[in-house]
């Protein structure tokens, strides 16, 4: 775990000296778009033009931010206009690895860096920007054109999968769609901030009181969303939306990794009967559960983080199961 500072990598694990125990995710830097031909500016050098296999995307099989822009990469039907490949799930003094190991090979997105055969993710980033200071990060959405990194801000990747190659695959499918996005954005706020980067805030604080400033907020919000989810199928009702899928991808983990790894313990999901039935639909909706690789979610977090669990054992459980399994 480490960082790139003037474009030299540091191998140095999150400072919470200064911030009081308290775990602050930085901003993404990369923050250009893929934009479908109708709206694309040649004039603005943010916009990059949606074309078929211009794109790679790199991403974690275990991260959940990289399984949002995944899920979308399937759910849009990019696959074949969109290059994929995974890092390998341990992340240790080099940052993420681009090579591949027979034992976490995944079914459906190779491992490595097919484009450049670049050892680490961090040589992405310098060649990007060969002055870059910054966190090393997955997801990432390469171009192959002008060899540089179009984003690597997984909010901003579902957005333009969501509708920018609509032109090549003719799929309509609109999970921001314009009548829900009030509701939509309120939700990712709040879920933001206490779920998917609350689990981090609570796992890698480094205080008691960063942990309980995390913990508690996290579990309001699983209260609050599991209320929510009595009347409705999805979080803004009937409809499917890029909301769902970002809570998705954190619930997924929560089990198997959060609720031990990250002293996420109250409850688990599978004892929320709202949330659990919310999860196993949202899983076995269009074969989203063929994106999920619990092998490299829990490889990744507890043989990774060593100032957590320096042993670097993998827990053998929980055997994974939803409620019409059990
Ligand atoms: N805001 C970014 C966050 C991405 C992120 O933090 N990814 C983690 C993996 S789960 C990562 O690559 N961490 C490496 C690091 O922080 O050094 C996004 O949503 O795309």
């Amino acid at each position: 775990m480490g960082l790139l500072i003037d474009g030299k990598w540091h191998d140095q694990w999150y400072d919470t000296e200064a911030t009081q125990g308290k775990f602050v995710r930085s901003q993404s830097q990369f923050r250009n778009w893929v934009v479908a031909p109708e709206a694309f500016n040649a004039n603005d050098d943010s916009h990059f033009p949606a074309e078929s296999g211009r794109y790679h995307l790199y991403v974690s099989l275990a991260c959940p931010w990289a399984h949002r822009t995944l899920i979308f990469r399937h759910l849009k039907q990019l696959e074949s206009h969109i290059s994929i490949s995974c890092v390998h799930p341990h992340m240790l003094e080099n940052g993420w690895e681009l090579k591949s190991e027979a034992r976490f090979q995944d079914s459906l997105v190779p491992a490595g860096d097919p484009l450049h055969e670049f050892q680490y993710a961090y040589q992405l980033y310098t060649h990007a920007n060969n002055e870059y200071s910054g966190r090393v990060t997955v997801p990432i959405l390469w171009d192959k054109k002008n060899h540089t990194i179009v984003s690597n801000e997984s909010a901003d990747i579902i957005r333009m999968f969501n509708t920018a190659f609509n032109h090549l695959t003719g799929d309509e499918q609109d999970f921001y769609p314009e009548a829900l996005r009030n509701d939509i954005d309120q939700l990712n706020a709040r879920i933001y901030d206490t779920v998917n980067n609350g689990v981090y805030k609570s796992g890698f604080a480094t205080t008691q009181a960063a942990y309980e400033e995390a913990v508690y907020p996290l579990f309001e919000s699983l209260e609050f969303l599991e209320s929510r989810l009595k009347n409705n199928r999805y979080l803004t009702g009937s409809t499917v939306t890029e909301a769902d899928w970002r809570l998705f991808t954190t619930l997924i983990r929560f089990d198997p990794v959060y609720h031990g790894h990250f002293k996420c313990n109250f409850k688990r999901i599978i004892d929320f009967p709202n949330l659990n039935n919310y999860l196993e639909r949202l899983y076995k909706t269009q074969e989203v559960s063929k994106t999920v690789n619990f092998e490299h979610i829990k490889q990744h977090y507890y043989y990774s983080h060593d100032t957590i669990n320096p042993t670097r054992v993998v827990p053998a459980g929980p055997m994974l199961l939803f409620r019409s399994e059990l």
